[in-house]
């Protein structure tokens, strides 16, 4: 029998290699698992933050995380100064297509900003504490508020393609097993040992959304609902769908909510919004199925609306914070 290759295997040429090279697993410093590594530790996340300071003029009040297919978001970033993830020391690379990779920073609505045009995800082989850091140099090069957008599939029935979801709350599915960006030893500097959550999702901000919402004439398109996070990178069975509609969940991704919880530790306010860019499979029944593509193209689709609500909220947050100080 001819000995299999490479090429035998699927059809080689529906092959999408991926973006950049593939990270290492990342177990430094730690016990094997990913766990607190000695390489990112809070001074060493000084340093980058004091990198990424020595390379921009205005400190930024604001972070924004751009989702699969919502890079764009960073375009309506004026004067802005562009930071590749590469040239970042000790900074992980985006692997994804979809995620540029680089930091943006500038200003939207004259309020200084940075956006991460690409984020980390646990697919591409990083622990959570690593898709976390960027949060936390975030945090250290002194934004108050993040803004997380992520692209997620529908899982309430009434949600259609390109609707956009205000995140209320979220269900950390991942973390029911163990797996959280916090474990390992916790240090004080960036927050308490064991941080609430039970208003991860900030009130006023989410009132602001909806009223951003009703002046963009977009509230039809605009809900309000629960996200969850599962590892991925496959997406989900139909009996997997079906048990997360069961317990609550009206959008399913693959980020946000480790993001959120480092955030929130590290005491920052957080507005989040899924773009719903697929409709979940919940009947075997249905022909169609979740694709990287599609998720791509509803990005692109949504692209202006998107940069206008989240320009406004980016406006109306820092006018809230600056009377409520
Ligand atoms: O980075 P986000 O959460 O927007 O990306 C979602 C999850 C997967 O990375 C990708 C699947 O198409 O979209
Ligand atoms: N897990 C998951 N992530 C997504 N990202 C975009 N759509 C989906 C989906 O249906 N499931």
């Amino acid at each position: 029998m001819a000995p299999i290759n490479a090429n035998d295997i699927n059809d080689a040429k529906a092959f999408v290699p991926a973006k950049k090279a593939l990270p290492e697993v990342d177990t430094e410093g730690s016990n094997g698992n990913g766990i607190t590594s000695k390489g990112y530790s809070y001074e060493t996340l000084l340093e980058i933050a004091n990198f990424l300071l020595s390379r921009v003029s205005d400190k930024p009040h604001i972070g924004i995380i751009c989702g699969s297919g919502m890079g764009s978001l960073a375009e309506t970033i004026s004067d802005a100064v562009k930071i590749s993830y590469e040239d970042i020391p000790n900074f992980p690379v985006s692997t994804v297509e979809g995620h540029h990779g680089q930091l943006v920073f500038g200003k939207i609505c004259g309020v200084p900003v940075v956006a991460m045009q690409g984020r980390f995800h646990y697919f591409e082989g990083y622990p959570l504490w690593k898709c976390c850091l960027p949060v936390r140099v975030m945090k250290l090069i002194g934004i108050k508020t993040l803004i997380v957008t992520n692209a997620a599939g529908g899982l309430n029935p009434n949600y259609k393609v390109g609707d956009i979801m205000i995140v209320k709350d979220h269900i950390n599915m991942m973390g029911f097993s163990g797996n959280n960006p916090l474990h390992g030893p916790n240090d004080e500097r960036f927050g308490p040992r064991f941080p609430p959550m039970s208003k991860a999702y900030n009130l006023e901000y989410r009132k602001i959304a909806k009223e951003i919402a009703k002046e963009l004439n977009i509230d039809d398109i605009v809900r309000e609902g629960v996200y969850t996070c599962l590892g991925g990178p496959n997406f989900e069975t139909v009996a997997e769908l079906n048990m997360l509609k069961m317990v609550g969940v009206d959008s399913v991704g693959m980020s946000t909510v480790h993001e959120v919880i480092t955030a929130r530790h590290c005491d920052l306010k957080v507005f989040a919004l899924s773009l719903i860019t697929n409709e979940c499979v919940t009947s075997y029944d249905i022909i169609g199925e979740a694709n990287h593509e599609e998720v791509l193209d509803v990005g692109r689709m949504r692209q202006d609306v998107l940069r206008q609500f989240v320009s406004r909220l980016v406006d109306r947050i820092t006018q809230l914070d600056a009377n409520n100080p």
